[in-house]
């Protein structure tokens, strides 16, 4: 029988390459040479490569929640921003994404000037709502951060609040939509136990509205508690990709070694 089922991201041999410019000879970064690097139009010698993400490939379908794993600098952020288009993928490859995929946290760039209800409104003017929607979703999204519960912080500017509050909020204003594909780095780890558990349970209800959710995290729990599938990635390359309970036991038997 065909498969049914409906794919979001398909990544097809993908690489990605991080290119550090000037980064080798001593006195190559002072601002005197940067100054005869525009006149004279010639570029530093030295480039080194960071060759973080090695031919990977996968296909995410409809409905799924993809739990990214593996080791410190393994690639799995620097997948993340690939899938969401923020980093280019080398020649020969290729990565594929239905509608706009959404990275929680760079998408709702908010402003420490301003306050939550400000931000808010203009997370989601950015994110596509129409006013009149903003204006409905904006008590339910300082509700669900609760960035209020001690005290009215939503009328007070970003920059008084604590860094799990704002990746709160941030949190919270990305999941009020509904996206074809999120994409969440860590931002479960954010945040104490009862957000945490509020925003697993989003997690669950985005995916339930048919979009597709991965999710970069280095707690187990996490991972099996909103993934049914995980892929493992190590040195860039795809260890394991399979349903959660077997590629965590790989995983664990391969860190405890
Ligand atoms: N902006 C950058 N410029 C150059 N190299 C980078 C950059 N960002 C990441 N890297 C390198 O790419 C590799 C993969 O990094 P990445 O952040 O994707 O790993 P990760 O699996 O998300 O790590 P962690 O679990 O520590 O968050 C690492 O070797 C890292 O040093």
């Amino acid at each position: 029988m065909a498969d049914q089922r409906e794919p979001t991201v398909i990544a097809d041999n993908a690489h990605v390459v991080y290119r550090i410019y000037g980064s080798a000879a001593a006195g190559s970064n002072t601002p005197l040479a940067s100054f005869k690097r525009i006149v004279t139009g010639k570029k530093s010698g030295a480039v080194r490569e960071v060759h973080a993400v090695k031919g990977v490939s996968f296909v995410a379908y409809k409905g799924e929640a993809i739990g990214l794993i593996g080791t410190n600098g393994s690639g799995k952020s620097t997948l993340l921003r690939a899938i969401a288009g923020l980093l280019p993928v080398e020649r020969g490859g290729g990565i594929f994404a239905a509608g706009q995929p959404s990275l929680l946290g760079v998408n709702a760039a908010l402003m420490n000037d301003l306050s939550g209800e400000r931000n808010v409104e203009l997370g989601c003017l950015a994110m596509g709502m129409t006013p009149a929607q903003v204006k409905e979703q904006a008590p339910g999204i300082i509700e669900f951060s609760g960035i209020n519960e001690r005290g009215d912080f939503s009328s007070l500017p970003m920059k008084t609040y604590s860094s799990g509050m704002a990746a709160r909020l941030r949190f919270s204003i990305a999941a009020a939509k509904k996206h074809d594909v999120l994409l969440i780095d860590e931002a479960l780890a954010t945040g104490d136990a009862k957000f945490r558990k509020r925003s697993e349970q989003r997690v669950r209800d985005l995916r339930k509205e048919a979009g597709t959710v991965f999710l970069v995290s280095h707690s187990e729990q996490s991972i099996r508690d909103t993934c049914e599938r995980t892929i493992w990635l190590e040195s860039g390359v795809i260890r394991a990709d399979g349903t959660t309970d077997d590629v965590l036991k790989e995983y664990e038997t391969y860190v405890s070694k």
